[in-house]
């Protein structure tokens, strides 16, 4: 079956997997989700101009343009699997709590000066966005960049074995999803499934040496890594100030403005520049790409309204990228309002990360901070000078009442809490 769905991928537009985005001539997939089983839309592909339709129900096939698999997910993942094997070029897997997204795109821009890279669109990092990744690699790519995420261990060893990397990066290791990892040590042995991988192609590992356990692992499995960011690293750098974004000394010497907020974002600086060197982007052209890049999607992004500057983080947050987004945006000048929303997926934690948060912020040079959500309420008992809004829509009025000028606003909580509504209020 796999050389036939093959040989029409090879005569295709490229895959799709949604009719409401579908191109011409793109083999369209059916997937089943959380809303729909899609096999009930492949009339609708073909009519919209798919050149055929991979269906897991037989009862929707009509004629040879419908090809029936056992399993629509696992054909689009073996696709991308036998596509990427047709390519000797360095596949570099990153992965990592925090950081992935902005580390992925930071390494393509560097690249991209000196090879054709593909990388990930957005965050499809799962287990369809990294087969939709694959299947986008053409005759012209040299480079391909994949992002990979994970919820539970055995997610990327799964993703792995479809995109088989050659190099691999892990951005860090933090308190994340703890959920399904069911706790940090889930969270080690889930992401290093990477580095795993990576040996036993006999690959190279590039390794933020600011982690002694991803150091000891790396350096037992692979016998070439390349570190990032200190002295004794083979990418080292020095972030010279964070405020109000990251300006760094590079190996060379010379010295870099970012359009990047948060003292953390240098160790992701850090690794694709370690990267750019391993494969021998000149430096002056990294920095250039560096220094070119803006964060998009309400990750670590500056907004200037009005008088007041926020920092708006709303794209996601755990326990680690929340002490870390506090202790940077106290070192900020001026009036500091810091606006903090629950933090999802961390199970039997939940209680005690959000009393953690209370606390670190009841000790941080902050002049207001007020938490919104459910959980945030454990934020709040462990500080009491804080304010508190279980409602989204009151903190939004409570906010307008505010008028706040001339402020610096931190606006960090978790995806499903969608804070950058809040926006409005100023
Ligand atoms: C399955 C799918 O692709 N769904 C997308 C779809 O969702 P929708 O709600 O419409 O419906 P269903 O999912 O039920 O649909 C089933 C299929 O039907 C298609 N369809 C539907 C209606 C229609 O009119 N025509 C159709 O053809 C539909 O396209 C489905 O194929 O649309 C949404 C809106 O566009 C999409 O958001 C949704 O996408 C899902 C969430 C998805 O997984 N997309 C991947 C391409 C992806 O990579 N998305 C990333 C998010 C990745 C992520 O969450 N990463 C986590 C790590 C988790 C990794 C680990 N668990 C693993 O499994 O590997 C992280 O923390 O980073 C993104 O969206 O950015
Ligand atoms: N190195 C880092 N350490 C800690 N937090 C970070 C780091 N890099 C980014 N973050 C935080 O994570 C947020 C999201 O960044 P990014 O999208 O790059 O991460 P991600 O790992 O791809 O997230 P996701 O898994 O949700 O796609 C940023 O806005 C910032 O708050
Ligand atoms: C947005 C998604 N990739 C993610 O990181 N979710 C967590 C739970 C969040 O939004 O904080």
């Amino acid at each position: 079956m796999i050389d036939q769905l093959y040989s029409v991928y090879l005569r295709s537009t490229g895959v799709s997997t949604d009719t409401r985005t579908l191109q011409k001539d793109n083999l369209w997939f059916a997937l089943k989700g959380p809303n729909f089983n899609a096999n009930k839309f492949a009339d609708k592909a073909l009519e919209l101009g798919a050149c055929a339709v991979v269906i897991d129900d037989p009862a929707y096939a009509r004629d040879n343009r419908y090809l029936v698999v056992e399993d629509g997910l696992k054909a689009l993942q073996q696709l991308a699997n036998h596509h990427r094997k047709q390519f000797n070029i360095p596949v570099i897997g990153i992965t990592g709590s925090n950081g992935k997204t902005t580390t992925k795109e930071l390494v393509r821009d560097v690249l991209a000066r000196k090879f054709r890279v593909l990388a990930t669109l957005g965050n499809f990092n799962n287990h369809i966005g990294v087969p939709l990744t694959l299947l986008r690699l053409t005759a012209n790519t040299e480079m391909a960049i994949v992002e990979m995420g994970a919820n539970f261990v055995g997610d990327i060893a799964q993703l792995c074995a479809i995109a088989e990397p050659t190099f691999g990066l892990i951005t860090n290791i933090g308190k994340a999803h703890l959920e399904g990892f069911g706790g940090i040590e889930g969270v080690f042995k889930g992401k290093t499934e990477l580095y795993e991988h990576v040996a036993k192609q006999g690959g190279v590992l590039f390794v933020n040496s600011r982690n002694q356990r991803l150091m000891e692992k790396a350096g037992r499995l692979v016998s070439e890594i390349a570190t990032y960011p200190d002295k004794d690293d083979v990418y080292h750098a020095e972030l010279i100030d964070a405020q109000p974004f990251v300006k760094l000394r590079a190996r060379s010497g010379k010295v870099v403005d970012t359009q990047i907020s948060g003292s953390y974002n240098f160790e992701n600086i850090c690794a694709a520049l370690c990267i750019g060197a391993y494969f021998g982007v000149p430096e002056n052209e990294a920095l250039e790409a560096i220094a070119a890049y803006i964060p998009e999607n309400n990750r670590s992004q500056i907004k200037q309204l009005g008088s007041n500057t926020v920092v708006m983080d709303a794209y996601n947050a755990n326990p680690t990228s929340m002490a870390l987004a506090l202790q940077n945006f106290a070192a900020k000048p001026g009036y500091k309002v810091a606006i903090l929303g629950d933090m999802f997926e961390l199970g039997e934690s939940a209680a005690e990360e959000h009393a953690a948060v209370g606390s670190l912020t009841a000790g941080l040079a902050l002049d207001q901070v007020i938490f919104c959500g459910e959980l945030m309420k454990h934020a709040y008992e462990t500080n009491e000078k804080a304010e508190y809004f279980e409602d989204k829509q009151e903190l939004a009025t409570y906010l307008k009442g505010l008028q706040l000028q001339d402020s610096q606003i931190l606006i960090k909580g978790s995806r499903g809490m969608s804070l950058e509504t809040l926006l409005e209020s100023f």
